[in-house]
């Protein structure tokens, strides 16, 4: 009689002849099937190069080094000395519009050309994500928000938020009055030295946490738990910063400190949460005639709960709190070393007799919107950003000898698309590209940049906050215009990159000025 050993079977010893066989026909199986995928991904991709005219790209950039540690440790030397920017843009020149750097863990496509940035940013829009790289550097603060998600959850945040920058609210400046007499008070008028930069960032903190929270910080007047959130707020910003530097091997170094900035933030955010969640279910603010609140609009859908709420929440205080900031600190830095633009927008601003600007007068003012303009064009608060394939796609530039051929991009790969480098390019600005000079947004025909002119991004994903951003600098601008009668620049040397997650002036924006 045949004696079945159960146990012998069940188990299925590694020993076992049959077991060798098992694991040897399966392995086969799945390298079979594995090249068998890459041979057909490659003629896919073959016959989409094809169909599309991609040539390969000429300037291959290796990182050579083990690791990508010596791309770590250039990248860190250049952030000391403030110089990623100007790296960046001189290997541009160096190398061209659009190149490619070949890590051994990611490929980067980095580009200044415009149609490249346009066929990301819209033409091809589908193609491209942010949430991998956004949550991989902010998930721990930010969560999930409009800033860090793609696809249907991006969708829905921009349809909630949208209606929050409409017209009626940011067309209401006389808001911004409180703050700017804030302002006067810490501004020293008998020619003493001030940093205006630091100032227009307890601003933008004060102004941004009002319109979002209802009652803002009070970092102006010098509120001590206000400037805490403030501090908290960047220490928890320089985290991502590094994670970002280090990728994984940020976990390996202590980072307590990071972890309790991300707590003491929520937790200050979570309290006008919890307020706003009372507000579930009820009318808009503005059917029921009340104030208008950012965090209690939002706590009104009723499918989003506290969580969502807080990080939609930091998701725009981190969109709209330092970009204004830096666009002013650039502004005042370059506006205190021309004398002859200053006195113009004096003459420009003369009209009002000292009363604050209506958003209308505001508009007419054209000066001061070539100022703005300028600022952003030479000083972008966001100068680089990055995007990551989601399938195979392409570029309409950069491919063959010259470049303008159609560049074939992998799924994977990543686009860090500089317009920094973009709109100092003399090619549509001229031969003085790097120069602050308002004036050339008024010359006939007028300057007409299209897709070479991205301050505030394009496409579907363009900045929301732009109408209110601009509102906002073009006020402070003018009061601060009306009130002095000069303004003088102190400190030597050139605007310097200070680059984090934004980027304002390195050296401040430090003047004197006088009534
Ligand atoms: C001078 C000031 C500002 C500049 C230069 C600026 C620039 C930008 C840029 C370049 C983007 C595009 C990012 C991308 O392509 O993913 C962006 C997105 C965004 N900005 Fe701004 N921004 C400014 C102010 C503001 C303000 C004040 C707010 C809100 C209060 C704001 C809210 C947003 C939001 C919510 C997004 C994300 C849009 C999306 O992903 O759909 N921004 N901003």
């Amino acid at each position: 009689m045949i004696k079945l050993d159960v146990w012998e079977v069940s188990t299925w010893p590694s020993h076992h002849p049959t077991s060798a066989a098992v694991v040897f026909v399966a392995a086969t199986a799945l390298i079979s099937y594995l090249a068998y995928s890459r041979y057909v991904q490659e003629q896919t991709r073959r016959a989409f190069k094809l169909q599309h005219g991609c040539q390969p790209i000429a300037a291959v950039q290796r990182d050579r080094g083990p690791f990508g540690l010596k791309s770590l440790f250039r990248a860190i030397k250049l952030k000391k000395e403030h110089k990623i920017l100007e790296f960046l843009n001189d290997r541009h020149v160096e190398l061209g519009r659009t190149y490619v750097s070949k890590g051994l863990f990611k490929t980067v496509y980095f580009t200044n050309d415009p149609e490249n940035i346009k066929c990301a940013l819209a033409t091809r829009f589908e193609d491209w994500g942010v949430q991998k790289i956004r949550q991989a550097v902010f998930r721990d603060f930010l969560g999930s928000g409009i800033f860090t998600t793609d696809g249907t959850f991006w969708q829905h945040s921009r349809a909630m938020l949208r209606p929050q920058f409409e017209k009626s609210q940011v067309a209401a400046i006389d808001h911004f009055e409180p703050y700017v007499q804030k302002l006067f008070a810490c501004i020293p008028e008998d020619g003493s030295t001030v940093d205006l930069q630091e100032l227009f960032f307890k601003l933008t903190m004060d102004a941004s946490t009002e319109f979002l929270l209802g009652s803002g910080t009070d970092c102006l007047g010098g509120d001590k738990e206000g400037q805490m959130f403030a501090e908290t707020f960047d220490k928890c910003l320089k985290a991502g910063i590094w994670k970002d530097i280090f990728g994984y091997l940020y976990y390996l170094i202590p980072h307590r400190q990071a972890s309790k900035a991300i707590k003491y933030s929520h937790n200050a955010v979570d309290t006008w949460v919890q307020q706003a969640m009372q507000h579930k279910g009820a009318s808009a603010a503005k059917d029921l005639g009340e104030r208008y609140i950012f965090v209690n609009e939002l706590a009104k859908h009723a499918e989003v709960d506290a969580t969502r709420v807080r990080d939609e929440t930091l998701n725009i205080l981190l969109a709209g709190r330092d970009t204004t900031a830096s666009l002013l600190g650039s502004l005042w830095f370059n506006l205190a070393r021309d004398p002859d633009l200053y006195q113009k927008l004096r003459a420009e601003v003369a009209p009002l007799n000292g009363d604050p600007p209506s958003y209308e007068a505001l508009k007419d003012m054209k000066l001061v919107r070539y100022t703005i303009q300028e600022t952003l064009r030479l000083h972008p608060p966001v100068p680089i950003l990055g995007k990551l394939a989601l399938r195979d796609t392409l570029l309409p530039h950069g491919g063959g000898p010259t470049g303008s051929s159609p560049l074939f991009i992998p799924r994977n790969s990543l686009l860090s698309y500089n317009t920094y480098s973009l709109m100092r390019s003399p090619a549509l600005y001229g031969r003085d590209a790097h120069v602050f000079r308002p004036e050339r947004w008024s010359k006939e025909p007028a300057l007409r940049p299209g897709w070479g002119y991205l301050p505030f991004g394009g496409g579907p994903r363009s900045c929301l906050g732009q109408q209110y951003a601009l509102g906002l600098a073009g006020y402070v601008v003018v009061r601060l215009v009306q009130r002095y009668s000069w303004v003088k620049a102190r400190g030597e040397g050139e605007w310097r990159e200070g680059l984090a997650v934004t980027c304002c002036s390195g050296d401040g924006a430090w003047v004197a000025v006088g009534r």
